[in-house]
């Protein structure tokens, strides 16, 4: 295998120490990455390569291999934003690359910094426009509204070339999001059944236990619908709404599942936005804030294949679990609707967290001499029955990264029909109300639209 040189801007921040290091550490381990791999972590702060390692086993609250990551990283204390501190990176990279090194570049910053970090590298010459070799990799948020992010893409598009570029959104690394397509268009029982005609609505559902932790600073300035609707709640959309692409290439999937982000539409009386008890007293949150931690949207997809279908969008922090889901509801039969029975609707799970699984709920018989009906679910849980680890998303980003796989990152037109729609949104939101917990948040959902969100 080639040699791999990473480069992480930003190597000091919760990222780095949760997700990214873990994740080279097992590809390392695995043999999925090269013998030859050296990581170099770049930072403001005063450390040498032990103590950094040592602050960031202490962030990461898992068991980070010490041992294994001390034959890979590197720390060089440099501040990104200052070209004039690049030499001893552009030096070292000289030193250990050959001419068929494969070299990333992952930006684990906020988008502001973006531009100028771009800047950087393409003034020092560490990434030369149109080298297969090198890429570089933007983390999500893409910017934090229309207008920044196509200046930040105008930008990347000056000094990078489409190919070399890999914009992140870590649910599609995710085990479950990964086989939506498999379960979509390997199944005649489902493919067949996919639209208007028998599907009734779709809840796409992401809930967190956790507050802001330390991201107070970053998350007053987005809230939910930005933080999270605008990336992975609309990615997780347009896979499931999407029309069958020509083929599984990465431009086909991406053509259709831009043509679901370009036909959305929402409906402005049935939003709530929601802000958690104890937010304004968290560090770093101006005492007046109106940031929502909490959203529900209803959307529609204006295709053929789906319009009329309510797709529900629910996500928020300081819920009642840590539960992303999609649930899929079938229309009743006509025989359903006749009998006079306690019959319920058909429904597809697609279970992403904790467990990635696929749930499909039907109506059966109780099994015996009474003629009653019951509610069975068929559950399929990959985690239970994969074999050795489950890989983390990050895993799979990465490893793909290196592959030069393109499919599961997201294109610029994506980005940009997402941003379209969620400024609408944000035009209509309304002031959040306060919740103590999801209950009183499903009642109001419940009153508003008659559905219960699981
Ligand atoms: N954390 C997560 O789970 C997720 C994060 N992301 C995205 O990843 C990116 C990084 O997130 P996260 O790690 O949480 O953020 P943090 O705030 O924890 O870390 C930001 C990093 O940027 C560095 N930095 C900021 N300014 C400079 C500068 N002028 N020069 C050098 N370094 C600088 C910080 O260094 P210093 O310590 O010196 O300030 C720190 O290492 C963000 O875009 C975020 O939205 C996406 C999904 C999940
Ligand atoms: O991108 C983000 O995602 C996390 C939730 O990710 P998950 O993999 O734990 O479901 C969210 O907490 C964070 O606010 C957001 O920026």
């Amino acid at each position: 295998m080639k040699k791999l040189i990473i480069t992480i801007f930003g190597s000091t921040g919760d990222l780095t120490s949760r997700k990214l290091l873990p994740a080279l550490s097992k590809l390392f381990v695995e043999k999925q990455i090269p013998e030859e791999t050296l990581i170099i972590a770049l930072g403001r702060k005063e450390y040498d390569t032990d103590s950094y390692l040592k602050q960031m086993k202490h962030n990461s609250a898992s068991d980070l291999d010490s041992d294994i990551l001390k034959k890979l990283v590197k720390y060089l204390k440099l501040d990104i934003t200052d070209l004039k501190q690049y030499k001893p990176l552009v030096d070292l990279i000289q030193e250990h690359k050959d001419s068929k090194t494969r070299e990333l570049y992952y930006l684990a910053i906020g988008p502001e910094l973006f531009p100028i970090v771009s800047t950087n590298i393409n003034a020092s010459s560490l990434v030369e426009m149109g080298n297969k070799n090198q890429s570089i990799i933007f983390e999500k948020p893409f910017g934090h509204d229309l207008k920044s992010a196509k200046e930040i893409n105008e930008m990347l598009w000056s000094c990078f070339d489409e190919k070399q570029i890999y914009r992140i959104d870590h649910y599609l690394g995710k085990e479950m999001i990964q086989n939506i397509m498999m379960v979509r268009f390997a199944n005649r029982i489902f493919e067949d059944i996919w639209h208007n005609r028998t599907i009734k609505n779709v809840k796409i559902i992401a809930k967190e236990t956790d507050g802001v932790l330390g991201r107070a600073g970053y998350y007053d300035t987005s809230g939910a619908l930005k933080d999270m609707v605008q990336s992975h709640l609309l990615q997780m959309l347009s896979l499931i709404a999407m029309d069958v692409p020509l083929s599984y290439f990465s431009e086909d999937v991406k053509n259709e599942k831009v043509q679901v982000l370009k036909h959305l539409s929402f409906d402005k009386d049935l939003m709530l936005c929601g802000q958690y008890d104890g937010y304004l007293e968290e560090d770093n949150i101006p005492n007046d804030s109106k940031t929502e931690t909490f959203v529900f949207l209803k959307t529609f997809v204006n295709t053929p294949r789906f319009k009329g279908v309510p797709f529900y969008l629910m996500t928020g922090k300081k819920l009642d679990q840590k539960e992303s889901v999609i649930i899929i509801e079938f229309e009743e039969t006509n025989e359903q609707r006749k009998w006079d029975l306690p019959l319920s609707t058909n429904k597809l799970y697609i279970k992403i967290a904790p467990l990635d699984g696929v749930g499909l709920i039907l109506n059966s018989k109780v099994p015996g001499l009474r003629d009653d009906v019951e509610t069975v679910e068929l559950e399929y849980c990959i985690a239970c029955n994969a074999v050795g680890n489950m890989s983390e998303a990050y895993e799979k980003l990465l490893l793909d990264i290196h592959n030069h796989h393109k499919t599961l990152f997201t294109r610029w037109d994506e980005i940009e029909y997402a941003w379209h729609f969620i400024e609408q949104v944000d035009k209509d939101k309304k002031d959040p109300i306060k919740y103590k917990n999801f209950e009183a948040l499903e009642e109001e959902i419940l009153n508003m639209t008659g559905e219960k969100m699981k």
